[in-house]
């Protein structure tokens, strides 16, 4: 796997591409790293290092932004076969996965047509509809609950589609309490871990790097969710994307900044691309 340390193009081509208004894929994509991490400084004198930090970090979060629409602009224009095949495919090799087989809980997100996303229907339909007769056997699901502006969300366990609301993000949530008015379980508190993350995304490089859409809940999420299975001594999780085809951007085109975190695996509708050295083991 290639590390990608590396976190930012130079900040003069940076300058230059997002002074303009109007963003090619191409000059978005072209970009390369630069060996210059996230915490760059200029000077020795500590304020003036603070403020070069601050700045290039505004760099790097205008590049992510100018690297959002033109990804939202492609997934716009799909043509609407190619990508129902692609969902298609993504599920299928989910489905058929031995890691999505053998998981006992996991944490999906409910895509959401409007935003493009990689469909989730055909997954957690399968899994909600398994084991009818036994609910022990079923794998244990969480989803998303986003709780403020401030980067909360939670992933509440759900037992049946009905347990989901529409948000005023325009997203399926689950409410925070079931029909029976007990509150629900959040993962984050449960005795047992989830072995799987199934996450979206805008787009993603084959070294593992993630551009979400821009909220922090995801990176934020999974801080949260390494510390607790590091303080339980659980294993770690899988953290999976699900990818379409033009969401895969060439290495370096991601900026990375510190918060971020490093996917293990791609499924893109051509198969899984194991990118850490536990997916290459689980993998191959
Ligand atoms: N299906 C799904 N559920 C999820 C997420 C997600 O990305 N996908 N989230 C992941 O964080 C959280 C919700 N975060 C969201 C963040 C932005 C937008 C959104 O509509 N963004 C618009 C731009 C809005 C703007 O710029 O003002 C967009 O992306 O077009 C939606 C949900 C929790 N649930
Ligand atoms: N673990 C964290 N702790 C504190 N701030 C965070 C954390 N993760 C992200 N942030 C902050 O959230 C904001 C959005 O970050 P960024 O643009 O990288 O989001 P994203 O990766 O696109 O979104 P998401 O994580 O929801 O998929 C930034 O200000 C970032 O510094």
């Amino acid at each position: 796997m290639t590390i990608p340390w590396a976190v930012a193009s130079s900040a003069t081509a940076v300058l230059q591409s997002t002074s303009r208004f109007f963003f090619t894929r191409s000059a978005i994509l072209s970009r390369q790293p630069s060996p210059c991490s996230a915490t760059v400084t200029m000077s020795n004198a500590g304020e003036q290092n603070f403020i070069s930090d601050a700045a290039h970090l505004e760099t790097i979060f205008k590049q992510k932004k100018a690297l959002r629409s033109v990804i939202k602009r492609d997934l716009k224009s799909m043509d609407p076969t190619l990508r129902s095949q692609e969902d298609e495919a993504i599920q299928r090799i989910v489905l058929e996965a031995p890691w999505f087989k053998s998981c006992k809980g996991l944490c999906a997100y409910i895509s959401c047509s409007a935003l493009r996303e990689v469909d989730t229907t055909r997954i957690l339909s399968h899994i909600l509809r398994s084991h009818p007769e036994d609910f022990q056997m079923r794998k244990k699901l969480f989803v998303p609950r986003v709780e403020d502006r401030n980067r909360n969300m939670r992933m509440l366990n759900i037992s049946m589609t009905e347990d989901l609301i529409t948000s005023s993000m325009d997203i399926l949530e689950p409410a925070p309490v079931d029909a029976d008015g007990n509150e629900r379980e959040d993962v984050l508190f449960a005795n047992e871990p989830v072995d799987l993350l199934l996450l979206p995304g805008l787009a993603f490089d084959k070294a593992g790097r993630r551009l979400g859409r821009g909220g922090g809940y995801y990176d934020t999420f999974l801080s949260r969710y390494e510390e607790l299975a590091k303080e339980k001594n659980w294993k770690q999780p899988l953290k999976i994307a699900l990818s379409y085809s033009v969401q895969i951007v060439d290495e370096g085109t991601i900026p990375l900044t510190p918060n971020d975190i490093l996917v293990d695996a791609l499924v893109s509708p051509s198969g899984v691309i194991p990118i850490s050295p536990t997916a290459l083991e689980i993998c191959h």
